[in-house]
């Protein structure tokens, strides 16, 4: 499968990244980004073929759409749209599918990916969204790509990938933050930073790995770490005491809302 890449800035390198790595031939990925200095450091990094524009955007079997929300508009228009019949894969948070049909005069094959940036090292969860139009081999083709990089999800209706977004797409921000918050802790309790760093990222690794082994819910899972009267229960009463379960909800309520807001915002045509 060939693939042109219009936008090569961090999704789209963890993407490609993640692929290279699979053994999808580098040959085979194209991408258009507006920074040279970036165009060379895809090149370097993963080998694909990188420039200002795609010499044969027909020759494509899927375009991934992977620019910011806010330039996908004028991108598309861009575009030489009547002489484009394959699958639009977006990845861009917000911009609702029919719009990108619009920019594109009609175009029917547009899939809405709401991919996240563990596809680097194979890990990605990915949400998938398609039009009414799009075939069932269109369907199987955008799966493809992102399983190339993951684990994929359908979703049953648009707005549904406005959760992904929040969940899966922006989640891995939110682990990092407790990751680094967690080192910072490690730091100030005495560790030295490097001994800090593998202590967390076991930790994250460790718990992940059990929690997608085991088939008992994550609680049960943190009630068996927390032993009566132990210290667990202290660190844990701390979590509540300072809301953090509140306000992870409140972090994936306001990122969801953002990415309905950017549809909104970005989506019109003035
Ligand atoms: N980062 C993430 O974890 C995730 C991002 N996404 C989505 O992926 C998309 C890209 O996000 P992200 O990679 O973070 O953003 P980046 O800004 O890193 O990437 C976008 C790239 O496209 C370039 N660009 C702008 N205009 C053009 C053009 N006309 N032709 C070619 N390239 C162009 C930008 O250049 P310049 O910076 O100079 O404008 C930039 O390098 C967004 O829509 C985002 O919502 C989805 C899931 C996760
Ligand atoms: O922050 C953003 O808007 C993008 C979408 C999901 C992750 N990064």
């Amino acid at each position: 499968m060939k693939l042109a890449f219009i936008g090569g800035g961090n999704m789209a390198a963890a993407l490609i990244g993640g692929m290279v790595k699979q053994g999808i031939a580098a040959r085979d990925i194209e991408v258009a980004e507006i920074s040279p200095e970036r165009c060379a450091w895809l090149k370097q990094q993963f080998g694909v073929t990188a420039g200002e524009r795609i010499a044969d955007l027909k020759a494509a079997d899927v375009i991934v759409l992977a620019v910011k929300p806010q330039q996908m508009r004028e991108v598309l228009r861009g575009l030489p749209a009547p002489r484009l019949t394959q699958l639009m894969l977006s990845i861009a948070a917000g911009i609702r599918a029919k719009d990108i049909s619009r920019w594109l005069g009609g175009h029917p094959a547009v899939v809405r990916a709401m991919p996240n940036t563990p596809s680097l090292v194979g890990a990605g969860i990915a949400g998938l969204y398609a039009l009414p139009d799009v075939t069932r081999a269109q369907r199987a083709a955008a799966q493809q790509v992102m399983e190339a990089v993951g684990t994929a999800v359908w979703v049953d209706t648009e707005a549904q990938i406005d959760a992904v977004t929040a969940i899966s797409g922006s989640g891995p921000a939110y682990v990092f933050y407790f990751i680094e918050a967690l080192e910072e802790a490690a730091v100030e309790l005495g560790l030295n930073p490097l001994a800090a760093r593998r202590l967390v990222l076991h930790t994250f690794n460790g718990a992940a790995r059990l929690a997608m082994s085991e088939t008992v819910s994550p609680a049960e899972l943190r009630a068996r770490v927390t032993s009566k009267g132990g210290t667990t229960e202290q660190g844990l009463l701390a979590l509540d005491q300072g809301a953090v379960r509140q306000a992870i909800v409140r972090a994936a309520q306001a990122a969801a809302a953002r990415a309905h807001e950017m549809g909104e915002l970005f989506g019109q045509d003035q």
